[in-house]
């Protein structure tokens, strides 16, 4: 296990390293430390001030810096890691690429296809599950993919009934504004209880929602059924969210935006403190290094808010959102590479169970590659409980390796993806869209559409902050 809550058995090393970090961003000089080595910096090398400071080397941020670059602006961009991605991270596992974070996209997400074209990438279909073991009366049983769809897909059409209304406008989400008042309270546990959902119904609703809200408790109806109309209104629609992966993984775009947008990105400079000082913002990195600028715009999670100081101090409806957060308080991803069968079947277990969902990925020679959504109930630092957890869903299957990572332990996203916490698109939205002085806000976590679980949402979120950011920067 390493501090980033990275677990491997055995340890297999991503491709990714530093150096094609770095190529990747295009820079000169963009080693942590190569823009001032000590005290306070309100130029770049070359003595020319920055125009802005973008936070966060994600997909937010890398859509910010492409933007402010292409109006001429200069941009600093300060990321905490020694990479660049945030919530995608690929890895590889049995020679195959992975995704620890964010990997797949599908019909309906615009702004991710046409950064695709823009860029000359193709994408590839994901494997098609042939059998999915479900809940039944008495254990796990199997179902034919149209079978167990056609039940999903009138489960969640009463689960969500009203959301065409309330969410008629699903990119506007605050449109039917009066209707929201009743359920953006609920949380997706007083959902189910509301529907008094018992045996097998239960089962199938509440381990499919837990897999998407990393907890029913937690994550709220209106987050989820957004999703739902903004797929289109059906279960096998908002399923289909996860059908398309980019070509080179989903980090490609991002790098090539990165390249493209001239920015100096400094890696391993996590940022401490943002203050407002005589009109101009002064950003501290860990150490005591101070940068400078006219606007700062602040692509880090939601979760990660409360980390930093803020001079003056942030408004209450921000400070909420920090102290709440958006980040799901569990997301652990589990990549397993399996003997005993090559099937493409795909399962999902109640809410409570160790692994919440199975997904088949490649096929191998002896076996196959899936990937799974695991529960707090299972200990993935332990190989034994990995295998008795894939096992109690699939009895033929043995594990031969695999690689989890645990984003809710990550220490620059302290939670996996964005999902409203009950009451959170009332009470904050749209203000925290809203730049705060000098410092604008940015993330998949506070996007208006594909919000939270979408690169989709960051870029859009990265596109209305590159605006606000050029209007304050003057
Ligand atoms: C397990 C998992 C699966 C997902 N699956 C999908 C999927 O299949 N499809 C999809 O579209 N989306 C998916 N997502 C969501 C997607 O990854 C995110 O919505 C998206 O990457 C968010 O981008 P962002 O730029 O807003 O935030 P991030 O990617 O989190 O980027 C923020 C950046 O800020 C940096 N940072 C944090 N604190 C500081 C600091 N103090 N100083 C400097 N830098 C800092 C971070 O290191 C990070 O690089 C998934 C996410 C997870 C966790």
């Amino acid at each position: 296990m390493t501090e980033n809550g990275d677990s491997t058995a055995p340890r297999a090393h991503g491709r990714v390293t530093r150096r094609t970090v770095l190529k990747a961003a295009g820079a000169t000089a963009l080693a942590a430390g190569a823009v001032t080595a000590t005290g306070s910096s309100a130029a770049a090398a070359d003595g020319k001030p920055y125009d802005a400071i973008v936070v966060g080397a994600g997909y937010a941020g890398g859509t910010v810096a492409r933007e402010l670059g292409a109006r001429g602006m200069k941009v600093l961009v300060l990321e905490a890691r020694g990479r660049i991605g945030g919530r995608i991270e690929p890895g590889t596992l049995a020679g195959q690429h992975i995704e620890l974070g964010g990997g797949w996209f599908g019909p309906g997400q615009d702004l991710v296809a046409r950064e695709l074209k823009r860029y000359s990438l193709t994408t590839t279909e994901d494997v098609h599950a042939t059998r999915m073991v479900m809940p039944g009366p008495n254990g796990y049983a199997s179902h034919s993919p149209q079978e167990a769809g056609a039940r999903l897909n009138s489960l969640f059409a009463d689960f969500y009934a009203g959301s065409e209304q309330y969410f008629e406008r699903p990119y506007e989400p605050l449109h039917r504004k009066e209707l929201l008042a009743s359920v953006d309270r609920l949380s997706l546990a007083d959902r189910i209880a509301q529907l008094q959902l018992t045996g097998v119904d239960h089962d199938w609703v509440s381990g499919a929602t837990s897999v998407f809200a990393g907890g029913n408790r937690t994550g709220s109806l209106t987050g989820l059924a957004q999703w739902y109309q903004l797929a289109g209104g059906t279960y096998d629609k908002f399923l289909s969210v996860m059908s398309e992966l980019p070509e080179g993984g989903m980090i490609s775009i991002l790098e090539r935006m990165l390249r493209e947008s001239g920015a100096t990105v400094s890696l391993n400079s996590p940022v401490t403190a943002i203050r407002e000082r005589g009109g101009r913002t002064h950003v501290e990195v860990r150490g005591g290094r101070v940068h400078q600028a006219p606007v700062v715009v602040l692509a880090t999670p939601v979760n990660m808010w409360s980390t930093l100081t803020f001079e003056p101090g942030l408004p209450q409806v921000y400070a909420d959102a920090a102290r709440e957060g958006l980040g799901v308080p569990h997301a652990t991803k589990l990549w397993l590479r399996v003997r005993g069968t090559s099937e493409a079947v795909s399962a999902q277990a109640p809410e409570g169970a160790p692994i919440l969902l199975l997904i088949p990925q490649k096929q191998l020679p002896d076996g196959r590659v899936f990937v799974a959504f695991t529960g707090p109930a299972l200990d993935v630092s332990d190989p034994q409980a990995v295998r008795a957890a894939v096992r109690g869903l699939l009895p033929e299957a043995w594990v031969v390796e695999y690689r989890a990572k645990e984003w809710h332990k990550d220490p620059y996203a302290r939670g996996g993806w964005g999902l409203r916490r009950p009451g959170q698109l009332l009470r904050q939205l749209p203000d925290i869209q809203q730049p705060f002085g000098r410092i604008v806000f940015a993330g998949g976590d506070i996007a208006s559409g594909w919000n939270g679980a979408f690169v989709e949402g960051a870029l859009e979120s990265g596109f209305r902050a590159a605006e606000q950011a050029a209007t304050l920067a003057g």
